[in-house]
């Protein structure tokens, strides 16, 4: 190991371990200003690769080009949702059958979750069940350029668990030199005029290059089945938000999330039929363009197997265009335990997409 290589080592495992001493619940520990030096994806991506050395080999998934006929004169924004699976959730609540123990050790898997995203390098992240945001991911993704935003759920479920690290909530990392914060809103959503415990992140960003503005939104809805109508108030109360952001100035959407929904459900026609003129992304992998993928998230619990279609990401259809998305895990690369494994760290896929602007957005929102 060089030398340079030695010293991002030494920081990164110092990033990633700094809680051991610390006297304050690990979510509230602010960075250390030592560690806000840059720091070299690539270098930190082999440093993932060495830790991770006795797993079995990451994934490989590859980008499905979509549109090459809509020549853009800007490079385009890659976009990543994924439901990370909270650590106290995966350790305490989920319920995970046929998931080998060190599967879940935070101490590698955070490592996991690092190189799935430095593999794909989003100049956007959109995360939800993030309960290692203060201690983890904040510092590090500060580190290689990004900005971020965590917002908790009001009464998380990771607080009942023995030695959690904080409440979960979502999360939203943008690149810094690529765009500029305009505006940025913290919403808890209401169902039937009450309050919730689930949360989105709505933000009105400026891409540098272009000077075009766009709204990016990470939410995570109501989880469970019996409470359909419940997702479908949540939605709803969305979309208002959203139509109030951007009302006046038309600006396009682009709205990731773990929606706990099957595309059958209410809340899935809302979005797909709202005068916000959204549609899903990751319907253009299918062969007619119209339909979702089989499952973006597998496991197996106690109750049973559960394959799932919960994960979208949604964007303005007539101002924005999906040049490229990454494939899905084929039921033989998750295999029979499904997930999280040994190779991926989470119940939930990463949706990766990359998107460009339409030449002539005036009035096509
Ligand atoms: N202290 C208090 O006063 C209060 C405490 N709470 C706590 O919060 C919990 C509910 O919070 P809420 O936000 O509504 O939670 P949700 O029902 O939305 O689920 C929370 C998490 O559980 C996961 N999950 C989904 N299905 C199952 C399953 N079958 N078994 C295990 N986990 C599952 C979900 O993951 P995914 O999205 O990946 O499916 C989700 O991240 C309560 O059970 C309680 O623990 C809530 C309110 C008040
Ligand atoms: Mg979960």
């Amino acid at each position: 190991m060089g030398n340079s290589t030695s010293r991002l080592y030494s920081a990164l495992a110092k990033t990633l371990n700094n809680s051991a001493a610390s006297q304050h619940p690990e979510y509230l520990v602010s960075p250390d200003p030592e560690h806000l030096e840059p720091i070299d994806p690539k270098e930190l991506l082999e440093e993932c690769r060495t830790v991770l050395h006795t797993r079995p080999p990451r994934f490989q998934r590859d980008f499905v080009d979509l549109r090459t006929d809509c020549p853009s004169s800007h490079p385009p924004m890659r976009i990543m949702q994924w439901n990370i699976l909270a650590q106290a959730l995966g350790e305490g609540k989920d319920n995970f059958a046929q998931c080998p123990v060190e599967t879940l050790k935070w101490e590698e898997r955070k490592y996991l979750i690092l190189e799935e995203i430095l593999a794909y390098q989003p100049d956007i992240l959109c995360l939800q069940e993030v309960d290692h945001y203060f201690d983890t991911f904040q510092p590090l993704l500060s580190r290689l350029g990004y900005h971020g935003t965590f917002f908790p759920k009001p009464w998380s479920p990771c607080l009942d668990v023995e030695h959690n690290n904080g409440p979960d909530g979502c999360a939203l990392f943008f690149l810094q030199n690529r765009f500029k914060l305009v505006r940025s809103a913290n919403i808890r959503l209401t169902a039937m005029t009450l309050k919730t415990n689930q949360v989105a992140i709505a933000q009105t960003l400026e891409c540098k290059e272009s000077g075009r503005r766009f709204c990016i939104t990470v939410t995570h809805l109501k989880a469970r089945t019996g409470w359909e109508q419940f997702r479908s108030a949540q939605g709803s109360d969305l979309l208002q938000n959203l139509q109030n952001i951007t009302q006046g100035t038309k600006i396009p959407l682009i709205v990731c999330g773990d929606f706990n929904a099957e595309p059958t459900e209410e809340v899935y026609k809302c979005f797909a039929s709202s005068s916000l003129n959204l549609d899903s992304a990751y319907k253009l992998l299918s062969a007619d363009g119209q339909s979702e993928p089989p499952y973006t998230t597998w496991k197996i619990r106690t109750s049973g197997e559960c394959r799932h279609t919960l994960d979208y990401i949604w964007y303005s259809k007539h101002a924005l265009s999906v040049k490229s998305a990454l494939d899905l895990l084929t039921e033989e690369q998750i295999g029979p335990n499904r997930l999280p494994s040994l190779n991926y760290p989470s119940d939930h896929l990463s949706l990766v997409c990359d998107f460009s602007f339409n030449e002539e957005p005036d009035g096509l929102l």
